[in-house]
């Protein structure tokens, strides 16, 4: 165990393969409390691959560690929130019984998570089922979930592709609310979303993870 095995994220020598070909690598890359990481890379590059092995989705080679714990396992998982492109929901519950689940599932104050839906716009849909929300409204969920939780290491996989622009704002102010905390944020995006942010730009090519060294963070 070394001394960035605490940090929300520490991984060295990762490799993540899908169908006998490697896709990703990573040689090493902290994320340490409080910081925002903005995973960037074209179409195909790997990030959704990426994001998916650090939940323990797929599996890996190297060392890879989330607050101490390998990804995948309780302790890792207890300590990661991810919102994927098209979040899941349970559809058995209304939103509100949604956020309540899962504040209690996690052990963690359910005001955050209700605040961050208000803050979306969600105050009419606390009793909807998900089935009911648009594409978008669903997603605003997931992310009212995913970043209320305050969870050490936020996974968000291109959240600003079914916003409106208000909500857009909403999700940035989240996101810097989440760092301030001291959360680390790992977000992937296509675009200039998050340049009013303070961060550090990582670039995906050819499945290869370019990471700056701290001098060339943005
Ligand atoms: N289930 C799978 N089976 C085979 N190959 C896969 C699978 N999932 C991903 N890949 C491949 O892994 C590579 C990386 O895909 P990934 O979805 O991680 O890219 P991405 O950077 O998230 O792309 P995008 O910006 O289009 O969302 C691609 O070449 C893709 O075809």
């Amino acid at each position: 165990m070394t001394h960035a095995d605490g940090f929300p994220l520490c991984l060295s020598g990762l490799r993540v393969a899908v169908g006998g070909r490697e896709v990703v690598r990573v040689e090493t890359l902290e994320a340490r409390p409080g910081e925002l990481l903005h995973l960037r890379g074209k179409n195909g590059a790997g990030k959704t691959t990426l994001l998916r092995a650090l939940v323990g989705v797929l599996p890996y080679t190297g060392r890879a560690r989330v607050q101490g714990h390998p990804p995948g396992s309780v302790g890792a998982r207890q300590a990661t929130a991810f919102v994927p492109t098209d979040a899941d929901l349970p559809d058995d519950l209304t939103v509100a019984e949604g956020l309540t689940f899962l504040a209690a599932a996690w052990r963690v104050p359910e005001a955050p998570l209700l605040a961050l839906a208000e803050h979306f716009g969600l105050g009419a849909w606390l009793d909807a089922w998900p089935m009911t929300l648009s594409r978008g409204t669903r997603q605003k969920v997931a992310l009212a979930l995913g970043l209320g939780l305050g969870l050490p290491l936020t996974l968000l996989d291109e959240p600003f592709a079914t916003l409106d622009t208000a909500s857009r704002d909403v999700l940035r102010e989240a996101i810097a609310q989440r760092c301030a905390e001291g959360g680390a944020v790992i977000v992937t995006t296509h675009g200039q979303e998050l340049d009013a942010l303070p961060q550090r730009v990582l670039e995906l090519e050819g499945g290869v993870l370019h990471v700056p060294s701290a001098g060339e963070a943005a």
